[in-house]
């Protein structure tokens, strides 16, 4: 398995957002997080990726624990993500957010990274770049490379995002609600760019997503959460079987999606 999530639990305060936990996630699989709101979808991702810290329990990525590992290491792992909310340098243009994704491998720190590339011309600059361009072509977003940020469509911002994520070619990306308040055709396009980078860059994907027919659509297997405990995972048909999912709050959205 590439990724153990092992019993684990978290609390705010008196809020149990996670109940002891548990699932793997295996190399190259498409796997999906869903539930209602409150349910700890983003809390499980922010322990994956580092922002919380387990109560109890344990996180292992190829084999590793990783407790102790602060957030801002986990790229250099392997490990990418996206927010559920945009977080985008929006002044920036869309190469420069990209290349702000790989300031990780550079040399030493974010500002002199970013020294380092406006500055001159070394090789390691020159490699960045084409693994840069290998994502933009990926994602179809040469005709937006100059453009800044901020001026761009949601969708389009939604996509630079994913970019960003993928810049450091990670192992496993945890992406959080990455079609959230995009029009049909945008998320049509993200669910392919998605499949895409499962199917033919191998990358593992670990998803936050609301909208069950792409849900069920494009993943290997679902886990849904609820009161912050794990109700079943599976295969996609198994969970649409499962009696407390189809009852307890997923009804509607399984009817639009059928
Ligand atoms: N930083 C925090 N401080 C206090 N409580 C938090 C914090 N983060 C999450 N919670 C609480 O933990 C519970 C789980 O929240 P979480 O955001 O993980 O759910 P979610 O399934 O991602 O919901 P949504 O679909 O609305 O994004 C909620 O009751 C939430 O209020």
């Amino acid at each position: 398995m590439l990724l153990d999530v092992e019993n684990v639990s978290l609390s705010f305060g008196g809020i149990q957002a996670l109940k002891d936990v548990s699932f793997s996630v295996k190399e190259a699989e498409l796997f999906s997080i869903i539930g209602p709101n409150g349910a700890g979808k983003t809390s499980m991702l922010n322990c994956i990726s580092g922002r919380y810290m387990p109560d109890s329990g344990d996180i292992r990525f190829k084999g590793r624990s990783l407790k102790g590992l602060k957030a801002n290491h986990r790229p250099d792992i392997g490990i990418g993500r996206t927010f559920q909310n945009l977080a985008l340098f929006d002044h920036m243009t869309v190469l420069e957010n990209i290349l702000v994704g790989r300031h990780h491998l550079m040399k030493n720190n974010f500002l002199t990274g970013m020294l380092y590339w406006i500055g001159g011309a070394q090789r390691e600059e020159l490699e960045h770049r084409r693994a840069v361009e290998d994502i933009i072509d990926f994602l179809e977003i040469q005709h937006i490379r100059n453009a800044v940020a901020g001026t761009l469509s949601y969708g389009l911002r939604k996509r630079v995002e994913l970019a960003r994520a993928v810049a450091l070619r990670p192992h496993l990306v945890l992406l959080d609600e990455p079609m959230a308040g995009m029009n049909m055709e945008e998320k049509e396009d993200m669910a392919r760019y998605i499949v895409d980078l499962n199917e033919e860059w191998g990358m593992t994907v670990v998803m936050i997503e609301h909208d069950m027919g792409v849900v069920m659509d494009i993943s290997h297997r679902v886990m849904v959460l609820d009161f912050g405990a794990k109700v079943v995972d599976g295969l996609p048909e198994e969970v649409m079987e499962n009696e407390h999912v189809k009852q307890a709050y997923l009804g509607a959205d399984l009817g639009e999606a059928a």
